[in-house]
C-alpha cells in the first residue's frame, strides 16, 4: 500500500499484480480558465491489474472525471501516458476492450429501453447479447417503455446494460449507482462482483464511501488531482488508528479518574466524553473495552471500525 500526502510517504506493500489492464503514468491535465490555469489531475501514477474491483474515491473537484475521462481518451493529458491493455485508450474503446458508464450524457429520450439496446447492440454488432445483458442488468421488465418515463436509478440500469453489450475487459464507472435505490445498489454490485470473478476488471468513481467499503478491495484516494492512498480498503481504513470503543460510564461517580486510566491504556490516541459516554480511539481496542467493563463499571459498551471519512479526514485534514 502506498500512502501519499503532505504529511507522510509511506509504503505498505503493493496490491497483487496481474496482466495490466489500465496504466497511468505521471499524467497532468490542466484547463485554461478565466481565472488562469487550473491544473485537475497533478501527477497521477496508477497500475490496475486485470479483474480488480478498484474504488476511486474523492471530494467534489478531486479530479476522478477528468481522469476517468482520459482512461477513455475522450480527453487527452497535458503530460504523461494512459494506456488500456497496452494501447492507445481510444483504440481500446473502439475495439470494444472498455466501456464506462459516464454521469453525463447521452440515452435519447424518446427511444424505448428495447429500442436504445437494440440499437447500441447493432453499433457493437453484439444483437446477440440484447437478451443476456437486458436480464444482468435486470431492464427486462422495462423493455417497453420510453427512456423518457424511466426513473434515474432505472436510466443508470440501462447505461450499465449498453456498457456491457461489447462484453469490455474494462468498465469505467462514474458514480455508478447514482438515482438507485439500496436493493437497485445491491443487485448491481452483486452482478458487478460477479463479472469482476469472470475476470473482467471495475474501476469506478464514488462519493458513497460505504459502496467503496462494501465493494471494492482496492481503493485509491484523490484529491487536489493527486493519489493520496493507495491500497486495500480494509487497510485503508486502519490506517485511522485503530478502533473506537464507547461505553457509558455508571452515573453518580467522578469521571476524571476514568479518563486518566483510559488515556494510559497503551497507544490510546484520543478519549473524548460526551455526558457519560466515553469513546476511546486506539489500536488495542481490547484492552480499553477490558478496562471499560471491568474496572470502570461502564455499560452499553460499542466497538466500531473507522470510517473511510474518518481515513479521508486523517489523509488530508478536508472534509469529504
Ligand atoms: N473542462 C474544464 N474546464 C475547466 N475546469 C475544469 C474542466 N473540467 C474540470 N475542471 C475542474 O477540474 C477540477 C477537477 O474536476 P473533476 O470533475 O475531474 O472532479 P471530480 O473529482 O470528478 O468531482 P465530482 O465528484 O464533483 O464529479 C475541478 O476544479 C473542476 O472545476
Amino acid at each position: 500500500m502506498k500512502i501519499t500526502s503532505a504529511r507522510q510517504s509511506v509504503s505498505t506493500g503493493a496490491v497483487p499484480s496481474s496482466r495490466t489492464a489500465l496504466e497511468l503514468n505521471a499524467v497532468h491535465k490542466s484547463f485554461r480558465t478565466n481565472q488562469g490555469r487550473i491544473e485537475a489531475v497533478a501527477g497521477i501514477d496508477l497500475r490496475v491489474g486485470t479483474g480488480e474491483i478498484v474504488a476511486f474515491l474523492g471530494p467534489n473537484g478531486a479530479g476522478k472525471t477528468t481522469t476517468i475521462d482520459m482512461m477513455l481518451g475522450l480527453t487527452t493529458p497535458t503530460s504523461g501516458t494512459v494506456s488500456v491493455f497496452g494501447r492507445d485508450p481510444r483504440t481500446a474503446v473502439e475495439a470494444g476492450q472498455v466501456s464506462a458508464v459516464l454521469q453525463t450524457g447521452g440515452l435519447l429520450r424518446d427511444l424505448s429501453v428495447r429500442e436504445t439496446v437494440t440499437a447500441i447492440a447493432a453499433l457493437h454488432g453484439a444483437k446477440d447479447r440484447i437478451e443476456e445483458v437486458m436480464e444482468r442488468t435486470e431492464i427486462s421488465s422495462l423493455a417497453r417503455r420510453k427512456v423518457s418515463k424511466c426513473s434515474g436509478g432505472e436510466q443508470q440500469r440501462l447505461k450499465f446494460a449498453l456498457a456491457l453489450l461489447p462484453d469490455p475487459q474494462l468498465l469505467i464507472l462514474d458514480e455508478p449507482t447514482a438515482g438507485m435505490d439500496v436493493a437497485a445498489r445491491h443487485a448491481f454490485w452483486d452482478t458487478m462482483r460477479q463479472d469482476a470473478l469472470a475476470g473482467r476488471t471495475v474501476l469506478f468513481a464514488t462519493h458513497y464511501l460505504e459502496e467503496a467499503q462494501d465493494f471494492a478491495e482496492r481503493t485509491v484516494l484523490i484529491g487536489s488531482g493527486r493519489v493520496l492512498a493507495d491500497g486495500p480498503t480494509a487497510k485503508l481504513r486502519e490506517m485511522t488508528g485503530g478502533r473506537v470503543v464507547s461505553a457509558m460510564l455508571p452515573p453518580g461517580r467522578p469521571t476524571a479518574p476514568a479518563l486518566a486510566a483510559l488515556e494510559a491504556v497503551g497507544q490510546v490516541s484520543s478519549v473524548r466524553l460526551n455526558g457519560l459516554r466515553v469513546s476511546v480511539t486506539g489500536p488495542d481496542s481490547d484492552t480499553a473495552a477490558r478496562m471499560l467493563l471491568n474496572e470502570l463499571a461502564a455499560t452499553d459498551l460499542e466497538i466500531t471500525a473507522p470510517t473511510l471519512e474518518a481515513a479521508f479526514m486523517a489523509l488530508t485534514g478536508e472534509d469529504s
